[in-house]
């Protein structure tokens, strides 16, 4: 703003709300129904513990260059992306000409909006899913199915095309951060706590789906 009179006070609070809105609370939410399945699924917690103590050592932090060795961690982090599909929708394009698909035909000029909880959820797509299953990731080896594998091009988390995810990259690496070394050091349990519902259905319905409320007993491990 100091350098160009052109950026008003608008300009710079619709980049701090694009930032806050679709940078924070999306990446948030992941991380709320991750934690949340882990402690609907402690086995899945353990077996992502168990792999993290098999590739990395505890006194060394988990790294970006370790992702590619976190074949069950990996697998685990796609079904959540499905499984709560808490980003219900995309943002709003426009069709900039005439298109045909399918039997459609849909004109220019028409707002078209993904619905990526139907497709999270589409049974000619994935098998039983309504069940948290992360093994649906894994190939036959426990290795994570390649991107080009028919169920990783489905899972359109982060959107499709140019005006896709801008933060699709940072969101994929932080979530992979905070999620091992949170788990390489710590276990997620509900102690006494009263859990939300593991149902995304049932979760407040704000810019994105979340968790009521999130409460649980957080444990160093030995
Ligand atoms: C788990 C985390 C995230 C999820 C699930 C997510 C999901 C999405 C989705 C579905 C879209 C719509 C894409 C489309 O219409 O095809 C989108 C757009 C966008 N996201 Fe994210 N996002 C996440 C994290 C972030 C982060 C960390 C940032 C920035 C720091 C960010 C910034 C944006 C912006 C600016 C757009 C609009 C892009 C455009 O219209 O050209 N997102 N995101």
């Amino acid at each position: 703003m100091e350098k160009d009179p052109e950026i008003t006070n608008d300009h710079a609070e619709g980049v701090v709300t694009d930032v806050l809105v679709a940078g924070f609370i999306t990446t948030k939410g992941t991380l709320n129904g991750f934690f949340l399945l882990m402690m609907y699924y402690p086995e899945v917690q353990r077996k992502i513990q168990q792999e993290l103590d098999e590739k990395i050592e505890r006194d060394r932090h988990p790294s970006l260059d370790d992702r590619p060795e976190l074949h069950y961690t990996n697998a685990v982090i796609l079904e959540v992306f499905r499984y709560i599909r808490h980003t219900v929708i995309g943002v709003p394009h426009l069709a900039s000409k005439d298109l045909e698909f399918e039997e459609y035909t849909i004109p220019a000029h028409s707002m078209i909006i993904l619905n990526h909880w139907v497709m999270a959820r589409d049974d000619s797509v994935w098998d039983d899913p309504y069940s948290f299953k992360p093994e649906r990731f894994l190939d036959e080896d426990g290795k994570l199915v390649s991107v080009d594998h028919r169920l990783r091009q489905q899972l359109i988390t982060f959107g499709i095309g140019i005006r896709s995810c801008v933060g699709e990259s940072f969101a994929r690496t932080r979530i992979f951060l905070y999620v091992t070394s949170l788990l390489q050091k710590f276990t997620f349990s509900p102690g006494d706590n009263v859990l939300p519902p593991e149902d995304s259905a049932r979760w407040m319905t704000k810019a994105v789906l979340c968790p009521q409320f999130l409460n649980c007993v957080v444990e160093k491990r030995k």
